[in-house]
């Protein structure tokens, strides 16, 4: 089967307390977005949010009716407001985001039984995310059984790396047996910045560019010409920056002093790990940055200078796996409205050859934009990012 012109794509992208939705027409060139939106506080006071292509509210923070309070039931009432809109057009195909693909998915594919069954098996290697990934597949699968639902993987772009860069130094057979490497995340975050920076910056498209995805969840990659070498992200979303409630790396040391030591059972540690630390535990204050950059505490500046120096550490590693920079780019919810962050990040990476001009920094644009100097050795970019376009392209393609 194949999507046709004017046909309708759903996307959706689930996390443990919201679901985001975006509905696409078909057409002969890219996908077009017709409205997005979301249902969020989905387990607390559930509200439904919906915008059309041009970011108009068409639906803004309404309670979601019911007592469930669940992932089935703001899906059912997001269903319902899609086909109210969409008037008896048919929706030809549902795409998802999926966190984690493990060894065996990395290309889009047609979820089938066996494939959730699969999926389920990888929930905990990201437990924040995939059991919130798969529980919208299956309330669609009743809802829609006869759309065909295609899973997009977050680790996907990163599947080519060199062997030595998705390498733990364990056991050589722990990455052979049992799938213990490093596989990196955000790749549809970075496959769609890869897919628009020729347009952007023809030298940084052909060359080496460093991408910061400094959300909630933060990650860096290294492009050579576009194809992702190198990722702060490896066996799960915890390694690398520290993020909004998550620590990034740690000794392992940690881990196992926590257990024999500290007597935490695994539940505790993954809590702590995932849920309470990064910014959050470490400001005491906020996961979100905008709280942390409006408090005086101490201890909000010390979560954000220790976010920013961990960038910019970051930053040299992956320079160093690319053996050079070209291009340093900015995206996602941090990346792409913080210009106090970027501004900080800059000034730690002179000795690289980062200038930035701070009258471009400071320009608010949902629009790519270069905010480095003239005479900058690297060239600094914010390029908004788009997971829900790649997700429509890749669901596409993948039915057709
Ligand atoms: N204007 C802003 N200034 C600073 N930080 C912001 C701003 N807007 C959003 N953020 C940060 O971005 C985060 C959300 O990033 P986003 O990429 O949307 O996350 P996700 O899609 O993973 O939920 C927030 O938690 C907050 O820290
Ligand atoms: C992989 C990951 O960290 O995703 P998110 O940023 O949505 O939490
Ligand atoms: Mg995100």
């Amino acid at each position: 089967m194949t999507t046709k012109q004017n046909e309708l794509i759903l996307v959706i992208n689930a996390g443990s307390s919201s679901i985001k939705f975006s509905l696409f027409e078909n057409s002969a060139a890219d996908p077009v977005l017709l409205y997005k939106g979301l249902a969020e506080g989905i387990y607390v006071d559930p509200k439904f949010t919906a915008k059309d292509a041009s970011d108009a509210k068409l639906v803004s923070a309404e309670a979601i009716p019911g007592s469930a309070k669940n992932h089935d039931e703001a899906l059912r009432h997001m269903l319902a407001w899609i086909n109210g809109v969409i008037n008896g057009r048919k929706i030809a195909v549902i795409g998802h985001r999926v966190v984690h693909g493990g060894t065996k998915f990395s290309q889009p594919v047609v979820v089938t039984a066996e494939v959730v069954s699969e999926l389920e098996k990888l929930i905990p290697l990201a437990p924040l995310h995939e059991p919130h990934n798969i529980t919208p597949i299956k309330i669609l699968q009743g809802l829609l059984p006869d759309v065909p639902q295609v899973a997009c993987f977050d680790t996907a772009f990163h599947a080519n790396q060199p062997e030595l860069n998705q390498l733990y130094g364990l056991p050589y057979e722990f990455s052979q047996q049992e799938g213990i490497r490093r596989y990196g995340f955000h790749g549809l975050s970075y496959e769609y910045i890869a897919s628009v920076l020729p347009q952007i910056d023809a030298r940084a498209a052909e060359g080496r560019t460093v991408v910061c995805h400094l959300g909630n969840g933060s990650s860096m990659a290294a492009l050579q010409a576009c194809k992702g070498i190198a990722s702060t992200m490896g066996f799960t979303a915890l390694e690398g920056l520290p993020m909004g409630t998550r620590t990034g790396s740690i000794d392992a040391g940690v881990v196992l002093h926590l257990l024999n030591h500290l007597k935490m059972d695994a539940k505790q540690i993954e809590d702590l790990l995932y849920k309470k630390s990064g910014l959050l535990g470490m400001s005491g204050i906020s996961s979100d940055m905008r709280d942390l950059e409006a408090s005086d505490s101490p201890r909000a500046k010390l979560a954000i200078d220790y976010f920013v120096s961990r960038i910019v550490r970051e930053t040299g590693s992956l320079a160093a796996a690319l053996q050079g920079i070209d291009a340093l780019v900015f995206t996602a919810g941090i990346g792409e409205n913080d210009a106090l962050t970027r501004a900080a990040v800059c000034a730690q990476l002179g000795w690289l050859g980062v200038i930035v001009d701070p009258a471009a920094n400071a320009v608010r644009s949902g629009e790519p934009r270069r905010i480095s100097a003239e005479d900058s050795k690297v060239a600094v970019y914010v390029i908004p990012t788009n997971e829900e376009l790649m997700i429509a392209r890749q669901a596409n393609t993948c039915v057709a």
